[in-house]
């Protein structure tokens, strides 16, 4: 139909799902986005162990977008794991999310997860921490090879990566020649949220997070452009992997911005923690007036053909 989508040969009522580590960190949350209009899931990222996370206030939203500095709070990855076991399938397809602490940690979870076999497909989110003192895994391209290496030799299903944002033309091109050396890395899911950012209170002249001295990733209408550019540079890179969407969606017309950008899925963050799982039947409806209005019958017509001048 109109809003039907297909991501690894799996079929999708719509394109939409949350971003991992909004409203999918506990079992009331995650079935209510299997009871709303989204086209599927995806679970917070999750470690080998349960993880509290940072000291509150770590999430706080302004008129543009978001700030968070969680700290990975989880119920462990077999909670996660536990929950794809027993989700319905038949209904709408779930992703796993793995941000493991080591390569060791993110191994064990694989592990295990593969030995499960659930029709689970996995986002392994390279926006995770890495050695102290070193970028996060997403901007160490070394280790980045080297995760992706030690993983496919783990895990021998199709998964995808979460990418944080690149901002230089040099560096999109050696993160997609990394990718595209995995076949099995079979979609790119961009963008998480840009890192180390820092929103200021003027009444009360203070940071407005707890955490890393008020330093936090955003999203929201901050990071749209960024997003659909990143959307957009690896759809041109890896002819041969899916791109699914993420950041800055509030609107329908956002989520035909990433399909015009070449993403196959659209997630929703910032939006959906300010207005609920309600938020998808709105989107879903605002896409399809639009599509409708331009005369689309499907997305499938409009997936990557963004115009250039
Ligand atoms: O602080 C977090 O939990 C967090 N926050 C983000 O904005 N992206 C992530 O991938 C993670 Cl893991």
């Amino acid at each position: 139909s109109l809003l039907s989508a297909s991501l690894l040969g799996i079929d999708f009522a719509n394109p939409l799902l949350n971003a991992s580590g909004v409203y999918c960190r506990d079992v009331a949350e995650l079935d209510a986005l299997a009871a709303s209009a989204a086209g599927s899931l995806v679970t917070k990222s999750c470690t080998l162990l349960a993880r509290e996370g940072n000291p509150e206030p770590r999430y706080y939203a302004t008129p543009l977008g978001s700030i968070n500095s969680m700290g990975l709070p989880n119920a462990g990855y077999q909670y996660y794991l536990a929950y794809a076991q027993q989700h319905d399938y038949a209904a709408k397809p779930l992703f796993l999310s793995v941000a493991g602490l080591s390569l060791a940690d993110n191994l064990t979870m694989l592990a295990a997860i593969r030995a499960a076999d659930t029709p689970a497909i996995v986002e392994l989110n390279l926006s995770c921490p890495n050695v102290p003192g070193k970028p996060q895994i997403g901007y160490d391209f070394a280790a980045m090879t080297a995760m992706l290496e030690a993983v496919t030799q783990a895990y021998d299903r199709p998964f995808g990566v979460k990418l944080p944002p690149y901002f230089d033309i040099a560096h999109f091109d050696e993160a997609a020649a990394i990718l595209n050396r995995f076949p099995q890395v079979a979609f790119v899911t961009c963008i998480n949220s840009i890192g180390n950012a820092l929103i200021i209170d003027v009444e009360a002249e203070s940071v407005v997070i707890k955490p890393k001295d008020g330093f936090g990733g955003i999203g929201g209408d901050y990071v749209l452009p960024t997003a659909l550019a990143n959307v957009n540079a690896f759809y041109r890179r890896c002819p041969a992997k899916q791109i699914i969407g993420c950041g800055g969606v509030t609107r329908g017309e956002h989520i035909f911005m990433h399909l015009l950008a070449g993403a196959s899925l659209v997630q929703v963050g910032t939006a959906l923690y300010e207005e609920g799982p309600g938020i998808f039947a709105r989107l879903n409806d605002e896409l399809a007036e639009l599509l409708t209005r331009k005369g689309y019958r499907g997305i499938e017509e409009v997936r990557g053909k963004l115009r250039t001048l």
